[in-house]
């Protein structure tokens, strides 16, 4: 997988790739049961969130007027809807981006130019700056973060990206550039461009941009013909539109054919629980601030999508959980279907479907007395016995980088469940039946072969997978 230039492998990638300790987990089989196939995969599957969001942008003019300049000298660059093309390219750099630990330039993988936004001015428009990136703000915080009242967006400009004819990238994932990054917003500026689309992928489910505009503009004119829409023709016009997306969404520009594709890139920056503000002062659409520091306050909460789908998923945890025949399980745990850094394993960084399922189980009226939900990074392992059969099945191991099961290797005992491992972890694993639903984005760490040596032990082979998990358990009071 590749990322932006200033790219860094997932963190625990880096630390696995130094110490090698993961290595210890083949001890780690009394984890709870792993299913493949159960009622409640089927529910989750049915239950998802769009990762997306695609946005016209054809007023307000204050916008689409907005100047500004480029390069250390600050020339006048244009507007958004029509920016100065030749400038833009004289200062331009060529994009590289990482592969690995390294920050490579490939044109075969990727071909473009970019300015960084320390090289991007909005003279004497900061108060329009701001005001475009509310009106983003606003887009996002509705599109892809309703789910939570109170959610504190920070949109900060990244870069704004030229592709000239036959530039194009390859698919990837963007860098998350700290713990609160958590979607990019694309703002395409005008005018004509052939070619070029950009293509996004998540959970099975993919989107255009080409089909996104013309969806837009036949929602405006019914008289596009079939024949048009086939041969793909959009006149080489392009509005003024963004696409934003999480982060863990893979994309990739697909070769330009004609003329020149501009866009402004923005991280979107999710506030932590420390400065968030209470419930109750929704009212505050935004706050004043410096120019990278523009805040709004999310939509109220949405209608959830798959009602029907969410509360399937409920029911038949709760069944699951409390009935005479759980044959002691206490747990029900599945993987989150984004993918994080550990430190964001959290309510609050939550993302699309993992947003609104914790949502639904942790404040929902009629389940917040009833489930217990916990967070977890986790690691979840393939492994093939001494003869290289894949026979076992995955299990999983609860990731705690802080504790002393990282620095176990292979062959120490195994901790008993009712020491303070167990206890931390505040989830026994032994008694947690683990559903392992399909499109969710785990992250391949290692993969190893199966190898025999003669008279040596075999080398087993495995995968191991790194992502998020939700458990819930009932509330004592309702068992
Ligand atoms: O220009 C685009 O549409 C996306 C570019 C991109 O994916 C990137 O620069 O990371
Ligand atoms: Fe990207």
């Amino acid at each position: 997988m590749a990322s932006e230039s200033d790219s860094q492998p997932h963190e625990i990638q880096a630390y696995l790739s130094v110490s090698k300790r993961l290595r210890s987990l083949s001890t780690y089989r009394a984890t709870g049961k792993i299913l493949l196939h159960s009622p409640l995969i089927d529910a989750l599957a049915r239950t998802s969130y769009p990762p997306w969001f695609f946005y016209p942008v054809d007023k307000p003019k204050d916008i689409l007027d907005l100047g500004f300049q480029v390069g250390q000298n600050k020339v006048d660059a244009g507007t958004i809807s029509s920016p100065n093309i030749p400038v833009i390219l004289s200062n331009a750099k060529p994009s590289s981006f990482g592969r690995g630990s390294e920050t490579v330039y490939d044109p075969a993988y990727r071909k473009g130019l970019e300015i960084p936004a320390s090289e991007i001015n909005f003279p004497n428009q900061l108060k329009l700056f701001e005001d475009l990136k509310d009106f983003i703000g606003t887009q996002v915080a509705g599109k892809l973060f309703d789910k939570r009242t109170g959610t504190k967006l920070r949109l900060e400009l990244y870069k704004l990206a030229v592709y000239e004819e036959g530039g194009h990238f390859d698919w990837h994932m963007d860098t998350t550039h700290e713990d609160d990054h958590h979607a990019t917003v694309l703002l395409f500026l005008g005018p004509e461009w052939e070619g070029g689309d950009l293509k996004l992928k998540h959970g099975g489910f993919e989107f255009s941009q080409r089909k996104g505009i013309r969806k837009e503009k036949k929602e405006e004119s019914e008289e596009e013909s079939e024949e048009e829409e086939a041969a793909g023709d959009l006149n080489g016009v392009m509005p003024v539109h963004l696409i934003g997306f999480y982060t863990d969404v893979e994309h990739k520009v697909e070769p330009v054919t004609k003329g020149t594709r501009i866009v402004l890139q923005f991280d979107v920056r999710v506030d932590g629980p420390g400065e968030r503000e209470s419930d109750s002062d929704s009212d505050d659409d935004y706050c004043e601030g410096p120019v990278d520091s523009a805040c709004v306050t999310s939509a109220p909460l949405a209608v959830h999508r798959n009602q029907k789908a969410l509360n399937d998923v409920a029911q038949i945890i709760e069944k699951r959980l409390s009935d005479d025949d759980s044959n002691g399980v206490e747990y029900i745990g599945f993987p989150l279907r984004h993918l994080y850094r550990i430190a964001s394993i959290r309510p609050e960084y939550l993302k699309g479907v993992d947003a609104m399922l914790y949502e639904h189980f942790s404040t929902s009226q009629e389940f917040k007395d009833k489930f217990n939900v916990k967070l977890r990074p986790i690691v979840l392992v393939e492994e093939t016995d001494y003869e290289g059969e894949w026979t076992t099945g995955p299990f999983f191991w609860i990731f705690e980088s802080s504790k002393k099961n990282l620095k176990r290797k292979r062959g120490d005992k195994e901790p008993s469940t009712n020491n303070s491992d167990a206890e931390d972890l505040g989830i026994d694993y032994k008694k947690t039946e683990f559903h392992l639903i399909k499109g969710c984005s785990l992250e391949l760490l290692e993969s190893e072969e199966y190898i025999e040596y003669t008279g040596n032990e075999a080398q087993l082979g495995n995968s191991k997978y790194f992502g998020g998990a939700m458990f819930i358990s009932m509330k004592k009071s309702f068992i």
